[in-house]
């Protein structure tokens, strides 16, 4: 297994433009697969979560073709339903953002398809999204657990006006049944039933729908009516925000280490609900300052703890859980639950982690605690194959001269080069 070691760091100053969104990527792509036209999509996200989806699409009958740098496509729309008769196995690694969408998109139409992805996928529910669209009259196997890929889809012409939902395990299920919604050309309503979790994504995909000519009325995120006769559209071009998710780590760098760091891609005017991740550093003690669409910020104090249910920001948010070994007092993010079904159990492993280090952790169903230690103490890191894992954790040599990350490459997901970016910012 490789292994990075990290010096000890005493400073974090700089600008960085960050990659471009992963949810908003693959969103985008399916979108451009899905409507009449042609879209020339700018700054999409270069990374294994992207691939994934490419890759599908391509095997799907979707022609496009993507720049030497993998960072513009140009992608010609089918006009409509993506299975047209083939039988085609889609990998889709562990990949939410491919897995969920395309499951239900592939659902409408016809042909034969097998989702599959890594062992960690069969854990990853989806049972959710296949129970609220039985009614419409799909035809969906599980091969293995039931409720969890891998899954056989035949596909067929679907009916129906309206469904219901389970919102509280993963917003991805209501995502991908909205994305689907306009194929079944009829007046439709969704449902939602539970406590939805992580809203803000849903706006995400609202406003790519709507980009894409799609509207969808909003009753307060427990019912969604789309009217019939709207059908997706090109946008001509379209750009790819930077990725409020990945701006997390180096605005906290900024917070820990004096900063200022100005992140350039995301700010006040973004889409995306991890944006508000510096609302939390500013509450921390921090000092961020805002544009439409850069962030920066900057502290010269101890960091406070804070307590705040951050179900709103559930990415974002597990920068906190390491940002907390260098604030004062006992921090907790509550209302995580779903963290437990992400790209492994990320409040057992944060818990598991942060204790190396020497912090005092209290971890419960729903929620984790992090007191920090004196010294932060030495360790190697296990990353679970868990990008955000091994990217929070080189928050950690602001405290320490013995931080190593093991198996840095899984950052891939969504953020390939992120440790050489990281020590652009840092010394
Ligand atoms: O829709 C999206 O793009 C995402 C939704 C969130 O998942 P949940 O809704 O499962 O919390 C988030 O954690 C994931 O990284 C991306
Ligand atoms: C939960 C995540 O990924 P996915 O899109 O696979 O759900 C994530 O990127 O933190």
């Amino acid at each position: 297994m490789e292994q990075l070691a990290l010096k000890k760091l005493s400073r974090a100053e700089g600008d960085i433009t960050i990659p471009g969104s992963k949810s908003l990527s693959n969103r985008i792509l399916l979108l451009s697969a899905l409507c009449s036209g042609t879209t020339y999509i700018s700054n999409l996200l270069d990374s294994d979560d992207i691939k994934h989806m490419l890759t599908a699409l391509k095997q799907l009958g979707v022609s496009y073709q993507l720049s030497d740098c993998k960072t513009e496509c140009k992608v010609e729309g089918l006009g409509g339903v993506l299975a047209q008769g083939q039988k085609e196995t889609l990998y889709l690694g562990n990949a939410g953002t491919a897995m969920r969408p395309l499951a239900a998109a592939l659902c409408i139409g016809s042909g034969e398809f097998t989702l599959t992805g890594e062992d960690r996928m069969f854990e990853r529910p989806i049972g959710d999204l296949i129970t609220a669209m039985a009614p419409l009259g799909i035809k969906v196997d599980y091969l293995k657990d039931e409720g969890y890929p891998p899954l056989k889809i035949t596909s067929q012409p679907l009916t129906g006006t309206d469904v219901s939902i389970d919102g509280s395990i993963s917003s991805q299920f209501l995502t991908a049944l909205l994305m689907v919604a306009p194929l079944l050309n009829q007046d439709f309503t969704i449902n939602v039933e539970g406590e939805l979790v992580s809203k803000p994504y849903i706006d995400i995909t609202l406003d790519v729908m709507k980009r894409f000519g799609v509207l969808i009325e909003n009753d307060q995120y427990q019912s969604f009516n789309i009217k019939k006769g709207q059908q997706y559209q090109s946008p001509g071009n379209i750009s790819v925000e930077g990725d409020a998710s990945s701006a997390s780590y180096f605005l906290a760098a900024g917070a820990i280490g004096g900063g200022p760091v100005k992140v350039q891609g995301t700010g006040l005017d973004s889409v995306q609900g991890d944006a508000k991740f510096a609302e939390v550093l500013e509450q921390m003690g921090a000092t961020v300052n805002w544009s439409g669409n850069w962030i920066e910020v900057s502290n010269d104090k101890p960091l406070k703890a804070i307590d705040l249910d951050l179900n709103h920001i559930p990415d974002a948010a597990m920068t906190i859980a390491t940002t907390a070994l260098f604030a004062q007092g006992t921090t907790t993010i509550r209302n995580i639950y779903n963290w437990r079904v992400k790209e492994t159990d990320r409040i057992a492993a944060m818990a598991t982690e942060l204790r190396k280090l020497g912090a005092t952790v209290d971890e419960g169903e729903d929620y984790i605690s992090v007191t920090p230690p004196e010294t932060i103490g030495s360790a190697a890191i296990d990353t679970y194959n868990d990008h955000r894992i091994a990217m929070c954790f080189s928050l950690a040599s602001f405290g320490s001269d013995g931080i190593v990350i093991n198996d840095p490459g899984c950052t891939a997901k969504t953020f390939p080069d992120y440790f050489e970016r990281f020590a652009k910012i840092t010394k």
